[in-house]
């Protein structure tokens, strides 16, 4: 978030055709959430509809797709947290990611997969987190990781540049734009 270390999420293994929305819903719950950057390996249309609702709803967000997600990993200048069902329980490592972050400054990226991750993933990674050793969701996994890594801070973001702004509301649905005119 905006004056903090940067956060950046890397999708892999994107099947295209099978995986669009799942990956889409990796850079929408990246971006809601909390962090800075979404990258996604391989083509897909993820990128161009994040960054579309980053012109909508603010930001700031990027969203890049890289050839190279080996090359993002050997060359990221900072920590590297891989979320997976086989790895240490996120409640046991949170407390030294933050510390990373909060007392050192470093940037972190949280690496997501697909369909089976390869091990070079695993040695690359300076944590192997699980949020539960047990199967589940990309989407589900980076959404409790990131809103425990920022302890709910996340919810209280500030958007910058929205055309569109959502006024919560008891029933209904209001959306104003940067004027505060009814949309
Ligand atoms: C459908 S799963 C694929 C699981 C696969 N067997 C593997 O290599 O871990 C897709 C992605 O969801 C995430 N995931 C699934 N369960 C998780 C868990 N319990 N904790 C953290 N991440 C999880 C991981 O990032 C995984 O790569």
């Amino acid at each position: 978030m905006h004056g903090e270390p940067a956060v950046a999420v890397l999708r892999l293994g994107h099947r295209p055709g099978r995986d669009d929305r799942m990956t889409t819903h990796v850079g929408l719950t990246a971006r809601a959430l909390g962090a800075d950057r979404a990258i996604f390996a391989g083509g897909s249309q993820a990128a161009e509809t994040v960054r579309d609702i980053t012109d909508r709803f603010g930001g700031p967000f990027e969203a890049e797709v890289t050839d190279s997600p080996k090359a993002v990993l050997r060359n990221w200048d900072g920590r590297i947290a891989h979320l997976t069902m086989y790895g240490e329980r996120v409640q046991d490592v949170e407390d030294e990611i933050r510390a990373t972050r909060d007392d050192d400054g470093e940037s972190l990226l949280i690496v997501v997969g697909a369909e089976k991750v390869s091990f070079d993933v695993y040695e690359a990674a300076d944590w192997n987190v699980g949020v539960t050793n047990q199967p589940h969701s990309e989407v589900a996994g980076l959404a409790v990781f990131l809103d425990r890594l920022f302890e709910g801070r996340e919810l209280d973001r500030e958007w910058e540049d929205a055309d569109q702004e959502v006024v919560p509301m008891e029933t209904g649905k209001k959306v104003v734009d940067p004027d505060g005119e009814e949309q």
